[in-house]
C-alpha cells in the first residue's frame, strides 16, 4: 500500500489527497497489477483537476460562511487557480486600460468597479480621458449577472476589471507595478444597512481588512497615490440634528455597517497621520438609479410592485415618517470626481511620511429629503401600477429615520451641486429597469 501511495502524483490540495486514497482503497480489491492502479489513479487525478479548473471563481467576501470546510477547500481551490491573474496577456489589458489619453489625465485604479457607483464613476473618467482599471471580486451580495452586465458596458469603452479582491496585496502590489497608478478610488466595500445582522464578518472582511490592505499597499508603493474612498451617511446613526454637517459627531453609528464606515474614518486618519498618505472620504446619501443595487428599496419595490407583491414601508415610533436625503447617481459621479481632481498629492515615500498630507471626508447628499411613502407614490406614477402597501415599524437592525446632508463643504471644495429631483431620477432609473428586466411581472432576480 506505501508503495502505491508513492506513484500518486504530489498535488497541493488536501482534499484531493483524501480522495484519492480512498479510491486506491477500492482499486486493490480489483486490480492486482500495479500499472493498472497508476493507471487509473491518474484518471483520477485528471478528472479532479478537470472539475477544479471549470468550477466558478471564488467569490469573496460575501460567499464566505466563516466555516473551516469552505476555508479549506476555498484554499485548494485558490492553490489549482493560481493563474486567475498575471501573465503577459493580462500585463498588457492592465496596462492598455490604464493608460491615460488627455493631457493632464489621472490614472485610476477603481475597486468595486462592477459595483453601481463603480461603474458609472469609471465609465465618466474613462470618457474625459482618464486611464482607468477596475478591480472587483464579483462576490454574491447581489445577483453577479448584473455585475456581469456592467462589466461587458464598461469593457466596450476600453476598461478592463481585473477580477480579485481587495485583501489581495500581491496582487494589488502587481497591478501598482504595471500601472503607476495616480489615484484610487476605493468603493469596494460590503454594502447594505440590514444585512449586516445575517453575515457580519463579511462587513470587517471588506469594509476593514479590506481598506488596511488596500491602505498598505498605497503607502508602500513609490509614489504613493492619492485616495478616495466611500463612506457612507449611515455614520451619523442616531443624531437627531439636521441637516448633518461633516463637523457633526459620528459616535452613535445605529448599525455595524456604519459602526465599519466610522471606523474606515479614523483608520484612513491613521494612515494619512504615520504614512503621509493623501485621503478623501465620501459619506454618500442612498445614492439610486440606473443599474443600481438590487438590494436597495426603491429597486425592489420597483420589482414588487411590478409583480403585484406587497411591499413594506417601515414608520417611526407615533408614525413617525422616515426619509432619505435619495441622491442621484450623476450627481454621486460628480461629486467623485471633484474630489479626485482636488485631491493633492500624497506625500510619503517608501513608507515613510515626508509632510503632512490632505485628509478629508464630505457629505454627497441632495439636500432634499423625502419620505420613503412618497418614493412610493412616483413609483405607482411611473409604473402605472398600484402598490400593494403594508406599514411596519422600523426594524430595530440598523435602519436610522431620516438622512439629510448638509452639503456646503462640497460646493465650496470643489463646486458639488446636486441638480436632480427624486421624481427625475427616478424617471431615468424605471426606464433603465424596464428596458433591462422588461416590464414583465415574472423576473426573478
Ligand atoms: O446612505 C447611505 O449611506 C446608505 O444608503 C443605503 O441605505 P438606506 O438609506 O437604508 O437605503 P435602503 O435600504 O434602500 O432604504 C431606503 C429607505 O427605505 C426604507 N425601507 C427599506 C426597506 C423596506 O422594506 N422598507 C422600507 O421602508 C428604509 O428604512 C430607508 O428609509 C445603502 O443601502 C447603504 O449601502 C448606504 O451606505
Amino acid at each position: 500500500m506505501d508503495n502505491n501511495n508513492n506513484n500518486i502524483p504530489s498535488t497541493p490540495g488536501k482534499f484531493k489527497i483524501d480522495k484519492s486514497s480512498s479510491y486506491i482503497h477500492r482499486f486493490r480489491w480489483h486490480y492486482s497489477s500495479l500499472a493498472k492502479l497508476t493507471f487509473w489513479t491518474f484518471v483520477f487525478m485528471g478528472l479532479i483537476i478537470v472539475f477544479f479548473c471549470k468550477s466558478p471563481p471564488t467569490s469573496q467576501p460575501n460567499s464566505i460562511q466563516s466555516s473551516s470546510a469552505a476555508a479549506a477547500s476555498d484554499l485548494s481551490r485558490r492553490s489549482l487557480k493560481t493563474k486567475s491573474w498575471g501573465g503577459p496577456g493580462w500585463e498588457k489589458r492592465v496596462k492598455s486600460s490604464g493608460k491615460i489619453r488627455s493631457t493632464n489625465g489621472l490614472s485610476v485604479l477603481v475597486t468595486g468597479a462592477a459595483g453601481f457607483v463603480g461603474t458609472h464613476v469609471s465609465a465618466a473618467l474613462k470618457r474625459r480621458g482618464d486611464g482607468v482599471v477596475g478591480l472587483d471580486n464579483f462576490n454574491n451580495y447581489y445577483d453577479p449577472s448584473l455585475k456581469r452586465a456592467r462589466q461587458s458596458l464598461l469593457e466596450r469603452s476600453g476598461i478592463f476589471i481585473v477580477e480579485g479582491d481587495i485583501n489581495d496585496a500581491v496582487l494589488l502590489k502587481k497591478l501598482f507595478e504595471v500601472v503607476p497608478f495616480t489615484h484610487v478610488m476605493h468603493l469596494a466595500a460590503q454594502a447594505g444597512v440590514r444585512y449586516a445582522m445575517e453575515n457580519p464578518k463579511s462587513y470587517i472582511h471588506s469594509n476593514i481588512a479590506g481598506l488596511v490592505n488596500v491602505l498598505e499597499v498605497c503607502k508602500s508603493v513609490n509614489p504613493q497615490p492619492a485616495i478616495v474612498w466611500a463612506s457612507s451617511s449611515s455614520v451619523y446613526g442616531l443624531n437627531t440634528k439636521i441637516p448633518f454637517s461633516e463637523k457633526d459627531r459620528t459616535d452613535q453609528p445605529a448599525s455595524l455597517y456604519a459602526a465599519t464606515k466610522k471606523a474606515g474614518e479614523e483608520i484612513a486618519h491613521t494612515y494619512n497621520h504615520i504614512y503621509g498618505l493623501s485621503l478623501t472620504g465620501l459619506r454618500f446619501f442612498t445614492v439610486y438609479g440606473p443599474w443600481g443595487r438590487p438590494d436597495m428599496a426603491y429597486f425592489f419595490f420597483t420589482r414588487d410592485i411590478l409583480k403585484g407583491k406587497s411591499i413594506s414601508i417601515f414608520e417611526g415610533a407615533n408614525h413617525g415618517t422616515v426619509a432619505r436625503d435619495f441622491t442621484y447617481i450623476d450627481d454621486i459621479v460628480k461629486g467623485c470626481l471633484g474630489a479626485l481632481d482636488t485631491a493633492e498629492k500624497s506625500t510619503g515615500s517608501g513608507g515613510k511620511k515626508k509632510g503632512n498630507a490632505q485628509l478629508r471626508v464630505f457629505n454627497l447628499g441632495n439636500t432634499s429629503p423625502v419620505p420613503v411613502s412618497d418614493l412610493v407614490s412616483i413609483l405607482e406614477r411611473l409604473l402605472k401600477v398600484k402598490a400593494k402597501r403594508t406599514v411596519t415599524k422600523l426594524p430595530r437592525n440598523g435602519d436610522v429615520q431620516f438622512t439629510h446632508a448638509n452639503i456646503s463643504y462640497a460646493q465650496r471644495e470643489f463646486g458639488y451641486k446636486p441638480t436632480t429631483d427624486l421624481q427625475t431620477g427616478l424617471k431615468k432609473f424605471v426606464r433603465w429597469y424596464v428596458s433591462y428586466y422588461g416590464s414583465g411581472k415574472k423576473n426573478d432576480h
